[in-house]
């Protein structure tokens, strides 16, 4: 990865597709670790309910109360309303260099129905789309949103990894095979990147599988996938335009998926915040003190000097 890259390159506009009245930490978390790691701008796409809480919690973000769940829109409404929210947010999808679907999205049928016509739109605009939590609830129903999509990463955690297995291969995980299966998956979701979250982060888009198990934390407070999901985008954009520079076709150019080496840096550099915070707070570690270790774990892993 290229070093001191936080001076010179724009790289991010970054959205996040997620918030309910249940869960409002999960987009927050999610969309300050981008800003944390140098993205320019974090938006949150959440519920009505959910927006004054997120705003809240930071003024550095900008929410966006545009989903609607059903219990708030008349069956005769549905299509209207719908129509309504994906345009709120097609508006804006030019300006973003990625989204985020699903950190705390919830999943009620008519939200996540106008969430499938959001990422149809971004996967039009050839936005990259990392699916995480609830987002992979959506896709493990509805593969076709993302097979076959090169710009696609699924971070999946223990139950979110064995339900897609169950659904795609028609079979158990096997962690005999972990790194096999790993591969099955992504190759049968059209080579999309897949980051399997566990004691070590497991990542392929169907070609080889990388393993990253550098120290983390003991410690498995919720939100720590909201981290890593909210700040993959930044690496992402940051590796792809990297790997843009110069190359007519970056996918047929590159010797390595970038889609895959950002993934592995956005797992070395929540590990690393994780064992950061770990080594101070202890087991009263919580999520907030990981996102406080983000520019840290980045500075060793990437100085900006
Ligand atoms: N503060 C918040 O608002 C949070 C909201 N979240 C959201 O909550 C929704 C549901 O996410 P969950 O993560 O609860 O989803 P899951 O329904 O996949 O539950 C994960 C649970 O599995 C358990 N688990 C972890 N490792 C395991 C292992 N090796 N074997 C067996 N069980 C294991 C953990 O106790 C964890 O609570 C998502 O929308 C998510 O984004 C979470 O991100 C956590 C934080
Ligand atoms: N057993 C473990 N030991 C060490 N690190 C782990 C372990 N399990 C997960 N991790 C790390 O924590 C990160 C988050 O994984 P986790 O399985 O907690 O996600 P999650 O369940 O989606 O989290 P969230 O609570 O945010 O929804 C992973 O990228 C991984 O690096
Ligand atoms: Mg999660």
């Amino acid at each position: 990865m290229p070093t001191g890259f936080g001076l010179i390159v724009h790289t991010g506009k970054i959205a996040v597709i997620g918030g309910c009245r249940e869960y409002t930490g999960a987009p927050y978390f999610a969309a300050i670790s981008a800003l944390k790691i140098g993205a320019d701008l974090s938006h949150v796409f959440c519920t009505k309910d959910a927006a004054p809480v997120i705003k809240s919690y930071s003024p550095e973000l900008i929410v966006h109360p545009v989903l609607e769940e059903s219990y708030s829109v008349r069956e005769e409404e549905r299509k209207q309303v719908s129509a309504k929210v994906v345009a709120e947010v097609d508006k804006w999808m030019e300006r973003f260099d990625c989204l985020v679907v699903g950190p705390g999205l919830g999943r009620d049928p008519f939200l996540l129905d106008c969430v499938s016509e959001i990422m149809k739109q971004a996967r039009h605009s050839n936005v990259p789309i990392v699916v995480d939590g609830d987002g992979l609830f959506l896709v493990a129903n509805s593969l076709h949103l993302v097979h076959g999509y090169p710009l696609a990463v699924l971070t999946p955690n223990v139950n979110e990894y064995k339900r897609l297995v169950q659904t795609v291969l028609k079979c158990e995980v096997d962690d005999a095979d972990a790194h096999g299966q790993l591969s099955s998956l992504a190759k049968q979701i059209g080579g999309v990147t897949i980051l399997r979250k566990g004691r070590s982060d497991l990542i392929s888009d169907g070609d080889i599988v990388n393993s990253v198990s550098i120290c983390g934390s003991p410690r498995r407070c919720g939100g720590q996938g909201d981290i890593l999901s909210g700040s993959l985008p930044f690496l992402l954009v940051l590796v792809l335009q990297y790997f843009y520079l110069g190359h007519a076709k970056p996918f047929v150019a590159a010797d390595r998926n970038p889609t895959v080496l950002g993934c592995i840096a956005g797992s070395a550099l929540l590990r690393k915040a994780a064992s950061l915070a770990f080594e101070t707070r202890k087991r009263s570690t919580l999520t907030t003190d990981i996102i406080e270790c983000l520019g840290r774990s980045l500075e060793d892993i990437c100085p900006a000097y």
